[in-house]
């Protein structure tokens, strides 16, 4: 598997060298093409960094930020990744970025991940930078173990999307940026903090099995090599 480690002393140093990284994949988008697309994670891990990033200056109004997997509640329950999203990175210079939320209010919720789908396609392709986190269970995104389209979320033939995703460990429903949409991003970036991820880190490098550990198909055939962010 192919991919640069990046171990930093301590969480705020990484949140200041992942945003760093991040403003330099932003900055260089928007002068090659006037506008730059950036897909983050949810969950815990990421709230530091979205707090640093938020301060940076970059030409935020030329910035679209979605996120690469969200639960399927409403923006203002507590378990939403696009509230954390609001609460820690929408603020500051970085408010004045254009959001991309995957949660629509709609009949179904394979019908918000068409409707989300079809917003994302309007981006255009690939995204400048993409953070993935990692859960304790070797899920990024919403690749879950056992999740009901999780071969279909990691099969790089089939359309970039928004996907839906019920899992055991997922607790409600998902939608999910499907790996086609992600694997290929112009930075693609995976946060992860403390021992215990850096050993389900180890265990991911040690196999192959991706039904098993999900996150082995960023790792082993992302087109773009993935950049490893760890702190203690
Ligand atoms: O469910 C999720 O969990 C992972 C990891 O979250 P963390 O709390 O362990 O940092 C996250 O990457 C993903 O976006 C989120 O929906």
């Amino acid at each position: 598997m192919a991919y640069r480690m990046h171990a930093f002393e301590s969480r705020p140093a990484l949140a200041e060298g992942l945003a760093n990284r991040v403003v330099k994949a932003l900055d260089a988008a928007i002068e090659l093409k006037g506008s730059a697309t950036i897909a983050v994670s949810g969950g815990s891990t990421p709230k530091a960094f979205f707090e640093v990033l938020s301060n940076k200056l970059v030409e935020w109004d030329k910035v679209t930020i979605t996120l690469v997997d969200e639960r399927f509640v409403p923006a203002d329950n507590a378990r939403s990744n696009h509230l954390l999203l609001s609460t820690h990175l929408l603020k500051g210079p970085a408010a004045a970025a254009r959001v991309l939320p995957l949660y629509h209010e709609a009949a179904s919720i394979e019908d918000a991940a068409a409707v989300a789908t079809d917003e994302a396609n309007a981006l255009g392709a690939p995204f400048d930078a993409v953070i993935l986190g990692m859960g304790n269970d070797g899920h990024t995104a919403s690749f879950f173990p056992g999740g009901d389209h999780l071969a279909e979320a990691l099969d790089l033939a089939l359309p970039r999307r928004v996907m839906t995703m019920e899992a055991e460990g997922a607790g409600e429903p998902r939608l999910t940026f499907s790996f086609s949409a992600l694997h290929d991003a112009r930075f693609l970036a995976l946060h992860i903090e403390g021992a215990e991820k850096k050993a389900v880190l180890d265990k991911a490098l040690a196999g192959s099995d991706e039904n098993e550990m999900p996150i082995r198909a960023v790792l082993g055939r992302s087109a773009t090599k993935p950049d490893i962010y760890w702190a203690p």
